[in-house]
């Protein structure tokens, strides 16, 4: 098997929600019937799938931008915008998923388990879903929502049975390729390997793999060398095999003190790992040592002198040649018996089609804070909170009604409320977003604009057109609308001290 890419950025983007549509019926002796405009489709998200044919992270380095489909618009006659379908993306067991920060945010383990990397952008309501009693015909929609853009890491550690633990040119390269098909990079100055091959072995009546990783040296456990990239490897293999150069002329070093180096940093990285899925630590794993390079008699000499030594570890010792194929026989059927000890202990498979999400956010809260601009020192309230922001974004600005409805329902939230006892005043800079992202009003509360907007809803002029008013309806309409306006500021009143009233689009 050739090398493979084990870590890429994938850029996620969910499809945008179709916007809702404002329309009105028309019936043949009433033109304007009411509103009928449907709601846009919830943009498609994309989805992380473990799927066990998949073998690398390949594709994705390829082509790391992925987007899935948008919701269609709302149309007329209540027919609602078509979803977009989730972008479904398959990777390969064993696939880590972590923010952009390194933190963990799925271990994909098991067929069919999944990930919402970003999810789809809601479809906006049409002017249908609307209506209201207060608010019949309503002359607006919402907008979709944008979908959510996230940039994950995705990490694959090699799922190999052994891995070959050695310092720079030590021969693991050499080995692999001596003992399996694989066909590697092979030179005399250290690194050479920088991603891991794998190697599949049969040995009698055992088929294994074996994962030929970048070099360690100590400080690997810090990050030095390639180290963190080769221990992420070994995190999943069964069987660890310390491959130890007996013929180099480096000071300083000899195969003992060679293994106790390497032993010392998977040491210290077990410590950091946490050892995820009930793991077992690096330093407990079955391990066996191999004395290569004994084609050159100073080696063989060396090998046999500290063999002894590693045997009085407890180790099982196998003296080899790459170069002369001394020894492989023996060393792949031990390792082939490690392998099936270690399969026959291993726990049961994980549960299939776990399906993880991105945390659940609570997005009923909301907070005002007074701040000062930084550059220009002028005073700004900022509101903060997810219901708001949706609310922005779902909202057409170029249409009075829209922001009008936009009002009511921060009011309704008790976002006005909030900015009045945070001491804002008619006119002051309000931001709704984040700090660095959001959109800015000249505050107007709605008390008064509110009380406007009021004496028109329920009363839509376009819906009573049909036929002309009478003089006795006209009197009647106007006292009518006085009622509602006198009752509308009323109930503001009564609202702002208690509860809301119910809404279909209020979330
Ligand atoms: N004489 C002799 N040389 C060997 C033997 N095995 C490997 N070498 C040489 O050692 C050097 C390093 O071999 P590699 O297999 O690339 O070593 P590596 O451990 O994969 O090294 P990195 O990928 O850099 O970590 C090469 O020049 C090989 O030809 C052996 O059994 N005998
Ligand atoms: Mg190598």
């Amino acid at each position: 098997m050739a090398s493979f890419v084990d870590r890429v950025v994938l850029h996620a983007a969910g499809g945008d929600g179709g916007h809702g549509v404002a329309s009105i019926r028309r019936e043949k002796f009433k033109p304007l019937a009411g509103p009928d405009g449907g709601d846009g489709g919830d943009g498609g998200s994309v989805v992380l799938v473990v799927d066990p044919q998949a073998t690398t992270l390949l594709e994705y380095h390829h082509s790391p931008h992925r987007r899935a489909p948008k919701g269609g618009q709302g149309m007329g006659d209540e027919r609602d915008g078509a979803k977009g379908g989730d972008l479904v993306l398959r990777v390969p067991d064993g696939t880590v998923v972590k923010d952009r920060d390194g933190e963990v945010l799925a271990d994909l383990v098991g067929a069919g388990t999944q990930f919402v990397v970003a999810q789809g952008g809601r479809g906006g309501l049409g002017n249908k879903a609307l209506a209201s009693p207060k608010r019949k015909a309503p002359g607006f929609a919402l907008l979709g929502e944008p979908g959510e853009e996230r940039d994950v890491v995705l990490e694959l550690k090699s799922i190999a049975d052994v891995a070959l633990v050695g310092f720079p040119s030590a021969g693991k390269s050499s080995l692999i390729a001596t003992v399996s098909a694989a066909r590697p990079k092979i030179a005399d100055y250290p690194f050479t390997t920088l991603v891991p091959n794998l190697g599949v072995v049969q040995a009698g009546d055992t088929r294994y793999t074996i994962a030929d990783v970048p070099g360690l040296i100590p400080g690997a456990s810090e990050g030095r060398g390639l180290g963190l990239e080769f221990l992420r490897h070994i995190e999943r293999t069964a069987v660890l095999v310390h491959v130890l150069d007996c013929a180099t002329l480096e000071p300083g070093r000899d195969p003992l003190s060679d293994l106790d180096a390497l032993e010392a940093e998977l040491a210290a990285y077990s410590g950091d790992l946490g050892i995820s899925g009930g793991r077992v630590p690096l330093t407990e794993r079955p391990r066996l040592v191999v004395l290569n390079k004994i084609d050159v008699p100073e080696a063989r000499e060396l090998a046999e002198l500290v063999r002894p030594d590693l045997e009085a570890r407890g180790l099982r010792v196998f003296e080899i040649s790459t170069a002369s194929h001394e020894g492989l026989r023996p060393l792949t059927f031990a390792l082939a018996e490690l392998v099936e000890q270690a399969r026959a202990a291993a726990p049961a498979p994980e549960p299939a089609r776990v399906v993880l999400r991105p945390r659940a956010v609570d997005d009923s809260g909301f907070t005002v804070e007074r701040r000062t601009d930084g550059s220009t020192g002028d005073v700004y309230f900022l509101v903060q909170g997810a219901k708001p922001r949706r609310w922005v974004r779902q909202t057409d600005f170029n249409n009075d009604e829209a922001v009008g409805f936009l009002a009511d329902r921060l009011a309704k939230l008790g976002v006005e409320d909030r900015l009045l006892k945070t001491g804002a005043v008619a006119g002051d800079e309000v931001r709704i977003g984040t700090e660095t992202d959001a959109v800015v009003f000249d505050w107007e509360p709605t008390m008064a604009a509110g009380v406007e907007l009021l004496g028109a809803r329920g009363t839509d002029l376009r819906l009573e057109e049909t036929a002309r008013p009478t003089r006795g309806e006209k009197r009647k309409e106007y006292t009518e609308r006085m009622d509602a306006k006198t009752a509308a500021r009323e109930e503001l009143w009564t609202e702002r001290s208690a509860g809301h009233w119910a809404d279909p689009s209020d979330d």
